[in-house]
């Protein structure tokens, strides 16, 4: 379990995070959502201890992360991996963590097995490792005492598309074993599939936060027709809440059904229907963050 509470860091006079809190619940695999520099890897060295909060709280395990005992074996943490010591071979990084964490020697064949290093791969040098092999080998190391819970900084940059796909897996079975997984990324399609509960978070605020299930579900109609302001029209004279879509048509806060009922009693003809799915979500996501994305700044 990991709670975030009011949490605020300002660097000067600058505010990274502020006031935000969420959990991150066991048996359940939480995405942490959020384009360049909205605050995600802020918020995850303050969970891990890294980072002194300026307010608020963060908690793992019921405590904040310095005053676990020996945190190193209940909170696996991957934040950047390519901060490992470029000069050691990838079996020594394990065996190093093993000896300090004081987890039994042998689990480092059995890490190397599971995150696809081979024996070759693991006698070389950190710094000829590819950023996908560098990945690969923060896993197995935020995965080598066994531990309760899950701190990833996208994990998934530089993996290939098996190797994403590999991982989801291994996340959802961790999940399922009763561990509690946070991990974050700005490519909300990698989130959605992976993650039970999302929070999402623009200019260090958290600014939708539910299971992916509600926040698919409010994600609402996109609809797109001949004449979409006439479309608005019939829908808004029926108490349906309607806005404009940056890309084109219409958000309309209802089910497909309706839209498509009122567009026909209204005589506009549709272009495009769809209910509250992947691009629903992605809609409501660029929106949501839209006033903290560079491009959003730089307009
Ligand atoms: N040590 C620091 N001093 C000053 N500003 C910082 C510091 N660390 C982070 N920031 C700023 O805080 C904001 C949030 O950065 P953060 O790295 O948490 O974003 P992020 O959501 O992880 O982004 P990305 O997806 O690009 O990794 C950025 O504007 C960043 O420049």
């Amino acid at each position: 379990m990991i709670t975030v509470e009011h949490l605020t860091k300002r660097y000067g006079a600058f505010t990274a995070l502020d006031d935000v809190s969420f959990e991150s619940r066991p048996g359940r695999v939480t995405g942490f959502l959020g384009p360049n520099g909205a605050g995600k890897t802020t918020a995850m060295r303050v969970v891990t201890g890294l980072t002194p909060a300026s307010a608020g709280t963060a908690t793992v395990l019921g405590r904040p992360y310095a005053t676990l005992p020996n945190p190193g074996r209940h909170v696996g943490v991957l934040l950047d991996a390519s901060a490992q010591h470029a000069g050691r071979t990838g079996r020594e990084v394990l065996t190093l963590a093993a000896i300090l964490t004081g987890v039994d020697r042998r689990r480092v064949d059995a890490m190397l097995e599971l995150v696809g290093l081979t024996e070759k791969e693991a006698a070389r040098r950190v710094r000829n490792y590819s950023l996908g092999m560098r990945q690969r080998l923060g896993i197995a190391q935020a995965l080598l005492p066994d531990p309760e819970v899950l701190v990833l900084d996208e994990p998934a940059n530089g993996l290939d598309p098996a190797g994403i796909r590999w991982m989801r897996d291994l996340l959802a079975g961790f999940a399922a074993r009763g561990g509690t997984v946070l991990l974050s990324s700005h490519l909300l399609n990698e989130i959605e599939r992976v993650a039970d509960d999302i929070i999402v978070i623009g200019n260090g605020r958290v600014v939708a936060q539910g299971t992916t299930t509600e926040l698919l579900a409010g994600a609402g109609t996109r609809v797109a027709s001949v004449d979409d302001s006439a479309l608005a029209a019939a829908l808004e004279a029926d108490g349906v809440t309607v806005a404009p879509l940056a890309t084109g048509g219409l958000r309309a806060d209802t089910d497909p059904d309706t839209v498509g009922r009122l567009a026909l009693r209204a005589g506009v003809a549709l272009r495009e229907l769809r209910g509250g799915d992947e691009r629903g979500l992605e809609e409501m996501f660029l929106e949501l963050t839209a006033s903290s994305a560079r491009e959003g700044v730089a307009a």
